[in-house]
């Protein structure tokens, strides 16, 4: 661990941990104090748990952000937080209103009638203490629906009005922490999620579920905005994805290269840890990504500017080469080694120029393409998992790569999918791979980590999980050589402990995850993979 960060201080405060005279002060939370010398390697550590990593600052830009009040090391926790609501996103489909299991809508809460899977799922405080009594009250009813995988419009009230009960219950909350959130109703009005919610969820709530007294529309409007503009996603142990409001990790600013990342417990009330990826040092700000990093930066921006209203003019976005990872780059049909990149990757209508030839072609031609990507990549979404969704990722890699730079983000994110595919779809099992397909999943993984590092630097899970996919294939393919007497000992051992290094790091990763998460379960049985590894490498003829 790093040692402390201790400002000097003329004050003469005792040591908080020994009493001692100390002029030491911890920049961090600026009022426990240090004795010096010796006990500072003792008390440090106690008092890093206690002392707040960031604080709060706020300019004209961006509004409140976060800033690290001392040096973090990569991985450390900055925070720990409940939620103060959590409940369906808009437009999901119709789930259980105590779990958020998919329900069919054949079983209802016995005292409002909206879906819930059974008793015990009525009885949760987040249904029966909320939404429940209010819809009891004034004879609200959940109208049957048709195709329970359909989008339910119904269901876009609860979460809002959750939030809005919440001003009431927790009102401490509410006033120090949600009031001050962004909601942008200004830049929303022109929208039509804004004419929608004042169908669905403003003038049902006020009207329908007879609310007027108690909350009137602006508020209504901005308990939307605050959701749609702070909420994170959660995934719940049924495999729904829901919102939670978490307004501490909500106060970080976006960045298309973020310096954090964070998970979320189902098991403990959906309670999220923030850490640092990378090293952050005093005073350098926090940044989280409200986006998909694997994705190119007209898609990126965006998505910003339509859910969350603002223009990114972050570094990655700024470049055309975006860090040097051609992340949006096209191949030139023109000529053979050309580029095609934006001259100004920040005006969408802006002259898309080829790094070689005289070719050029307009920002929104460049767009149309994405736009037919992105349509083919969403069908991928859809396709239950087995040997034909390999071949049909494979062929859309084959239609792809002559248009697209090969670290263009499309090809990234079928790189991605191929590399979990290959070793675990029907027909692809690890042990059954050939070679070639284990050389191919070593250089997706490979090529992932090279825009990884620059993208999602760190203790990313995109890392973790990739370093974890790279291990295996490096092992077999070097076992497979060694047994046909195409690698020697000596080799082997080298590859061996290649695959060793790759899974150690994984592990580091991984197992700051839930330990019920996917990543967290990989972790656990990585850890295992690890040990067996290294018994095996140690059990290798030492030359
Ligand atoms: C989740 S909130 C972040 C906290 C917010 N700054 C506040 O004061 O409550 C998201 C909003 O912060 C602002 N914001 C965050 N990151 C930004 C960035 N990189 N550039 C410009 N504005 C940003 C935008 O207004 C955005 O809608």
């Amino acid at each position: 661990m790093a040692l402390p960060d201790l400002g000097s201080s003329s004050k003469d405060a005792p040591c908080a941990f020994c009493n001692q005279p100390s002029k030491n002060e911890c920049t961090g939370c600026e009022h426990a104090a240090y004795c010096s010398g010796e006990h500072q390697k003792e008390h440090w550590p106690q008092h890093r748990q206690k002392c707040k990593s960031y604080k709060v600052l706020k300019n004209d830009k961006v509004g409140r952000y976060g800033v690290a009040s001392r040096t973090l090391d990569p991985g450390e926790e900055v925070l720990t937080e409940f939620p103060v609501v959590v409940g369906p996103k808009p437009d999901s489909y119709v789930m259980c209103l105590g779990c958020y299991a998919p329900v069919d809508g054949s079983t209802s809460c016995s005292k409002c009638g909206w879906p819930v899977c059974g008793p015990e799922c009525e009885m949760q405080p987040c249904h029966a203490s909320a939404e429940c009594q209010v819809f009891n009250a004034a004879g609200a009813k959940f109208q049957p629906v048709e195709n329970c995988m359909d989008s339910c419009p119904q269901l876009n009230c609860i979460t809002p009005l959750r939030l809005l009960l919440s001003k009431e219950t927790t009102p401490e909350r509410w006033e120090s922490e949600v009031k001050l959130m962004e909601a942008h109703n200004d830049e929303r009005k022109d929208t039509y999620i804004w004419e929608n919610n004042q169908i669905n969820i403003v003038d049902y709530l006020r009207n329908v579920c007879k609310l007027a007294n108690r909350f009137d529309e602006e508020l209504i409007h901005t308990a939307c905005g605050i959701l749609e503009v702070n909420s994170f996603e959660v995934r719940c142990p049924s495999g729904s994805a829901i919102q939670g409001l978490y307004p501490q990790t909500a106060i970080l600013s976006h960045n298309c290269v973020p310096n954090t990342s964070h998970c979320i417990i189902a098991a403990d009330n959906n309670k999220l840890i923030l850490r640092t990826t990378v090293k952050v040092e005093k005073d350098e700000e926090l940044f989280t990504t409200y986006t998909h990093t694997l994705n190119p930066t007209l898609i990126r921006r965006e998505h910003l500017k339509q859910s969350k209203f603002f223009d990114c003019n972050c570094t990655r976005c700024t470049d055309p080469t975006e860090l040097g990872t051609n992340m949006s780059s096209l191949k030139c049909n023109k000529c053979d080694p050309g580029v095609i990149m934006s001259s100004n990757p920040l005006d969408p209508a802006a002259q898309w120029k080829c790094s070689h030839c005289e070719f050029v072609t307009p920002g929104p031609a460049v767009r149309r393409v994405f736009s037919i990507i992105q349509n083919d990549m969403e069908q991928l979404d859809y396709l239950e998992p087995g040997a034909e969704t390999v071949e049909i990722r494979e062929n859309l890699w084959k239609k792809y790569r002559s248009v697209l730079h090969p670290k263009n983000a499309f090809l990234m994110s079928l790189r991605c999918s191929l590399s979990q595919l290959y070793g675990r779809a029907e027909g692809y099992i690890m042990e059954d791979l050939p070679d070639i397909l284990l050389e191919r999943k070593i250089d997706f993984c490979k090529d992932i980590l090279s825009v990884a590092n620059i993208v999602e630097p760190g203790y990313s899970r995109l890392r973790g999980m990739t370093l974890y996919e790279l291990h295996a294939p490096v092992m077999l393919f070097a076992r497979s050589q060694w047994r046909y007497g195409e690698i020697d000992d000596k080799k082997l051992r080298v590859r061996l402990e290649e695959a060793e290094k790759y899974l150690k790091e994984a592990v580091e990763i991984l197992k700051l995850e839930p330990p019920t998460s996917p990543e967290g379960m990989i972790a656990s049985i990585a850890e295992q993979s690890l040990q067996q590894l290294h018994e095996s490498i140690e059990s290798l003829p030492k030359s």
